[in-house]
């Protein structure tokens, strides 16, 4: 005989809480929904009242003002705050923590599964990712680790969430996700740089701005597309564009002369200290 369970005893699916509903919980939580998540899984505690509201008008989630409210029910907590009032959040949540014993899932840059562990009095499942801003199209890459309590499922679920986002990368020594937080987190920025810069050199010659803007934006999309798409290496798509003796080559050799790997080397590894000392300074 078959056994029914009865329609109210139909456990709902497991929500998702997310602490903090700024810029990369907005991110996140985009992608998810558009990967088909029931909005009403959802549910945000944000203090700002206007995010709060964007958020529930956009995507149909549940907001609250506090994290307890948030978390209440929900079997992962997506923590999503400056890495600078994380150590206070998890206080306000430890209690809960403990006897729910959700996934901890947590994207801020510095903070280690051991801090977030601790802060929530131990013994959890912590996974600690490093999303990027071009999650908010999906074309995001997110590094992830999870600590010795994070079994198959779980880590499944971090997975499921962050790949809403775009790529995922799972990094099995925790000492190397400032080094992804430094490439690929802050890794965004670094081509905005460029583009500024291409843009302000382009005008510089005599373009007109929206033509130098077009120019560097359309340059930097094609030149990622290929990076991905072609299965070469950068230095060999490089070379093909350098034509001996040609324009490409004069500027390369500008950019040798100057240092410019050396520094790129630098910036990365001044992310990447920050990163520790991130989690020194809120520790
Ligand atoms: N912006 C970026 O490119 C990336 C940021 N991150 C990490 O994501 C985290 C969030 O960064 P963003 O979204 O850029 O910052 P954000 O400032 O846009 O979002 C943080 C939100 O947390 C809210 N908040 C503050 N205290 C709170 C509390 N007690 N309970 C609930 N919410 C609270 C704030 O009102 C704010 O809306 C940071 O830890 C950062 O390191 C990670 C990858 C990339
Ligand atoms: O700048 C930051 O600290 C954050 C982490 C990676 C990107 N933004």
């Amino acid at each position: 005989m078959t056994s029914m369970t009865p329609q109210s005893q139909v456990p709902s699916p497991p929500s998702i809480a997310f602490i903090g509903g700024g810029n990369m919980a907005r991110s996140l939580i985009a992608g998810l929904v558009a990967h088909g998540m029931a909005a009403a899984s959802i549910r945000v505690a944000e203090p700002v009242e206007a995010l709060r509201s964007a958020l529930h008008d956009d995507y149909g989630v549940a907001t609250f003002a506090g994290a307890a409210e948030a978390v209440d029910g929900a079997g992962t907590w997506v923590f999503a705050v400056k890495p600078q009032v994380m150590r206070a959040v998890c206080a306000e949540l430890a209690g809960t923590a403990q006897s729910s014993r959700p996934l901890v899932v947590s994207i801020a840059a510095g903070i280690t599964s051991d801090q977030l562990d601790r802060w929530l009095d131990g013994g959890l499942a912590v996974v600690r990712t490093m999303p990027n801003t071009p999650a908010l199209l999906g074309a995001g890459i997110t590094g992830l680790f999870a600590n010795a309590h994070v079994d198959a499922q779980q880590r499944a679920q971090a997975g499921h969430i962050l790949s809403s986002a775009g790529e995922t990368v799972w990094i099995d020594d925790e000492t190397l996700m400032d080094a992804v937080t430094a490439e690929s987190g802050s890794g965004p920025a670094y081509v905005f740089l460029l583009a500024e810069a291409m843009q302000a050199a382009g005008e510089a010659q005599g373009l007109p701005a929206d033509t130098a803007r077009k120019l560097a934006a359309q340059t930097i999309l094609g030149a990622a597309r290929m990076l991905v798409e072609s299965g070469e290496t950068a230095e060999v798509l490089r070379k093909r564009v350098t034509s001996p003796g040609g324009t490409t080559q004069a500027a390369i050799e500008t950019f040798e002369a100057g240092g410019f790997r050396e520094l790129v080397g630098c910036a990365i590894t001044a992310a990447t200290v920050r990163g520790r000392e991130l989690s020194k300074a809120n520790d």
